[in-house]
């Protein structure tokens, strides 16, 4: 997350202007702010991976969470490998500081679909409740949305969203949990904020 910040602080322009003090004091400031917005978005498409299809879906989930205000970090397309998903997975949390992954494709029942096990590998908790409301809200759309076997899971301070893998589907996907995204990334961060309505 660190990095993050510091790509922050550079774009606003603050890097090299006040004294370390400051900026360090500016980043604890700042932290809920700008740790909760950045983005990574990994396709898991064999035929992307060959640059046998154009990613349509990835560039759909870049422009809608980009519209969304999340600075986008970094993206790859990787194939339906568990290794090489892991791997992703693992880049965009650890070495990349994405507070927020959003992986698309290979959460159904094809043999070859192996996104949601990889995920559950590399986080340390689940959160059911907005795996449960995509398929949910998508089930309104069509009834295959009950084959996606999506998880969405927590890696350190970051969350890991399962989306499937055409571009509808994952833009609706999407669409379910955005309202409920800041408030899941702010707790998620460490917010300690009450969070029960008045
Ligand atoms: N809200 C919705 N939910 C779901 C939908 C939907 O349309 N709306 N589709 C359901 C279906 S059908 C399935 S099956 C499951 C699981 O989907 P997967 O995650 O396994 O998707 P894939 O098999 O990886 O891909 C399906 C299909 O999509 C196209 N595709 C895949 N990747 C890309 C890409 N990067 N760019 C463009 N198009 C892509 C391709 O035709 C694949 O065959 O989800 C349900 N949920
Ligand atoms: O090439 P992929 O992995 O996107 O899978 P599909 O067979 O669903 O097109």
């Amino acid at each position: 997350m660190g990095e993050n910040r510091r790509v922050w602080i550079r774009e606003k322009g603050f890097e090299g202007t006040r004294g370390r003090q400051e900026i360090h004091s500016l980043l604890v400031e700042e932290r809920f702010v700008e740790c909760e917005k950045t983005v990574a978005v990994i396709t898991v498409s064999d035929k992307g991976s060959q640059g046998l299809r154009e990613d349509a879906s990835g560039d759909a989930l870049r422009r809608r969470i980009q519209d969304e205000g999340y600075l986008l970090v970094w993206s790859v397309v990787v194939p339906d490998e568990m290794g090489d998903i892991q791997a992703a997975l693992r880049q965009a949390v650890d070495e990349k500081g994405a507070a927020l992954v959003l992986t698309t494709g290979g959460t159904g029942v094809a043999p070859r679909d192996i996104t949601p096990e990889a995920t559950q590998a590399v986080c340390d908790r689940l959160v059911p409740g907005m795996a449960e409301a995509m398929r949910l809200e998508s089930l309104k759309k069509t009834p295959h949305a009950m084959i996606s076997r999506a998880v969405v899971g927590i890696r350190g301070r970051s969350l890991v969203v399962n989306l499937p893998g055409s571009p509808e589907g994952a833009l609706e996907n999407l669409e379910a949990i955005l309202p409920a995204l800041p408030h899941a990334l702010a707790k998620i961060q460490g917010d300690p904020s009450d969070c029960a309505r008045p």
